[in-house]
């Protein structure tokens, strides 16, 4: 079984909801990223989302943008991923899901990438930009590595929902607004029901990305999905302090659970 299904059937049973953070590889050492993924799971996170570096990352905001720059400069290839993944994997089962760009995956050569994303590890990846007659090979592919490929819904979306996450699995991830990663003060104020349009077209659970960085905001939308994503609230903190970004998600874990 696949551990992103295994998180989701366990956190239902308890009535959690997930935790899931975003960092890029490579912005620290691959070795101090992977540490760190091993803390964030003890601070309360159920699944990690690893930024693979790109030179163009367009659904990118500057955080991350700039993330991404310090980290190719740092050299960080798809290999060195990988690697990341596999000291992760020494030390803890967390589901892993890669968010990279279609391009990565393209040169690498689909199958090729995704025999090693399973081989190393890897549970699921995001193809923010994945042209649609792309999916299908991606999808076999995906299916024949037991890695799931998730997909992004905007409230754009609207009737496209249903085929967007058609025959998908893991979990649908909503993004809470057009526009690129960062961090808002507020979300949108239909995102609430937003969520519950997804939540009646699809089967698998729904979470809940961009522009969460505070417990305020978590306190808010918690009521209305089964997980939040947190990018750039994460990675500003990442580079300050491991403690840093340690903290920031124990309270946002102690938010998700208050009754
Ligand atoms: O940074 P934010 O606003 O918290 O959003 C999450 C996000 O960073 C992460 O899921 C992500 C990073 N790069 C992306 C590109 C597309 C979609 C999502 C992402």
């Amino acid at each position: 079984m696949n551990r992103i299904d295994q998180v989701f059937d366990r956190l239902k049973v308890r009535k959690e909801k997930a935790l899931i953070p975003f960092i890029t590889c490579g912005d620290l050492s691959i070795e101090d990223t992977a540490e760190l993924v091993v803390k964030l799971e003890a601070s309360g996170a159920n699944i990690v989302e690893i930024g693979v570096p790109f030179s163009d990352p367009l659904a990118d905001g500057k955080v991350i943008q700039e993330s991404y720059s310090r980290a190719l400069k740092n050299g960080t290839k798809v290999k060195d991923v990988f690697r990341c993944v596999e000291l992760i994997r020494k030390k803890s089962q967390v589901p892993v899901i890669l968010m990279i760009y279609f391009n990565v995956v393209f040169c690498r050569g689909v199958d090729l990438f995704l025999q090693e994303a399973k081989k190393n590890g890897v549970d699921g990846i995001i193809i923010p930009d994945l042209p649609l007659e792309e999916r299908k090979e991606i999808i076999e592919s995906c299916e024949n590595n037991c890695v799931y490929l998730i997909p992004l819904v905007a409230p754009t979306s609207k009737e496209r929902i249903k085929s967007i996450t058609q025959g998908t699995k893991g979990f649908v991830y909503c993004v809470s607004s057009n526009g690129i990663t960062g961090e808002r003060s507020q979300l949108n104020k239909e995102v609430n029901e937003y969520l519950d349009t997804v939540k009646e077209l699809v089967e698998i659970p729904i979470c809940l990305g961009f522009g969460i960085s505070s417990r305020e905001v978590v306190k808010e939308v918690k009521a209305y999905c089964d997980g939040v994503i947190v990018g750039s609230a994460v990675v500003k903190r990442m580079v300050k302090s491991k403690k840093e970004v340690c903290s920031f998600l124990e309270e946002l874990r102690e938010e998700l659970d208050l009754k």
